[in-house]
């Protein structure tokens, strides 16, 4: 994104900025998120300290879809947890729209990668669930979410219920849950891994589709490397624990993406590689 780019014109070799500045967007106001030098220590009950995240720093414009990877357990879920007021930090500032969280913010939106169905209830009332709890009428959230369903491709399944469809259907369940609340921050948290590759994809290429009509800003944890390219306008690589940000990359691949081709792009092949050795030396740490 250009605001990136500016920030780090001087940087060689393209797409790699530097950890603390040039992850800010031009404007605080067009900052969706923003990590300022977060630390984060969990004590147990015995009283044994772990730190997960130390002086780290992110921002996140609005609109802009950013991934999160990094070694396993480096603080990665631990990063979305602090945006949704679930984890305070211990040192430093999370703030969601320039104000520091402290409670649950109802612009967030959640994929994890368990299916957040209830499954009592059929699809269409699932899919309603939302706009009901937030007060709108019974019969225009079941108008509402019939228009979802039928735009995440499951017109058919309205009234099945969710052990009925298969996973990547109920991940468009999933899907249609949460776009239906038009989240100015969607955050997901490993949401395809369960999914075979095939679903997968076609999952990610849905994701694209909703994200680039929504407008809305994306956090994108995920083990998968590719997928992180393949979706988003910057990566964000963490150290190994006690994470930091080691490098941002910015992934100037164009949009839209399609992503059973986006892989065999060379500039796709050549960023996987240099990310891939970033992370390499962190796995290798632990
Ligand atoms: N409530 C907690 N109490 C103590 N330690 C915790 C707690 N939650 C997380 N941790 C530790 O903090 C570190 C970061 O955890 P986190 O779940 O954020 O990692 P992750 O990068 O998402 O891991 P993975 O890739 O395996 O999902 C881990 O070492 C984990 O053991």
């Amino acid at each position: 994104m250009s605001y990136a780019t500016e920030a780090v014109a001087s940087q060689r070799p393209s797409n790699i900025l530097q950890p603390q500045g040039a992850a800010a967007p031009a404007h605080p106001a067009d900052a969706a998120i923003e990590f300022d030098k977060v630390s984060l220590r969990f004590i147990a009950p015995d009283g044994t300290a772990t730190l997960a995240l130390r002086n780290f720093s992110m921002r996140v414009a609005k609109g802009e879809f950013i991934a999160i990877v990094g070694p396993t357990g480096s603080g990665k879920s631990t990063t979305l947890n602090l945006i949704t007021s679930l984890l305070q930090p211990t040192v430093g500032e999370v703030r969601v729209m320039g104000k520091k969280v402290e409670q649950i913010d109802p612009r967030i939106g959640f994929v994890f990668q368990a299916d957040a169905v209830f499954p009592w209830k059929s699809v269409r009332d699932n899919v309603a669930a939302g706009p009901i709890f937030r007060g709108t009428p019974r019969e225009q959230a079941l108008k509402l979410a019939d228009e979802w369903i039928h735009r995440v491709g499951l017109a058919n399944f309205g009234n099945h219920y969710p052990h009925q469809l298969s996973g990547g259907m109920r991940k468009r369940v999933a899907l249609a849950q949460t776009f239906i609340n038009q989240p100015e921050i969607l955050l997901m948290d490993e949401p395809f891994s369960a999914l075979d590759m095939q679903t997968r994809t076609l999952m990610q290429d849905e994701l694209l589709r909703l994200w680039s009509a929504s407008g809305g800003s994306v956090v994108f944890v995920t083990h998968d490397l590719e997928e992180a390219i393949a979706l988003a306008d910057r990566v964000f690589v963490l150290t190994a624990r006690p994470a930091t940000l080691k490098r941002v990359y910015e992934i100037d691949l164009p949009r839209p993406r399609i992503m059973s081709e986006v892989r065999y792009d060379p500039q796709f092949i050549d960023l996987s590689k240099r990310i891939w050795d970033d992370l390499r030396e962190e796995v290798h740490i632990q």
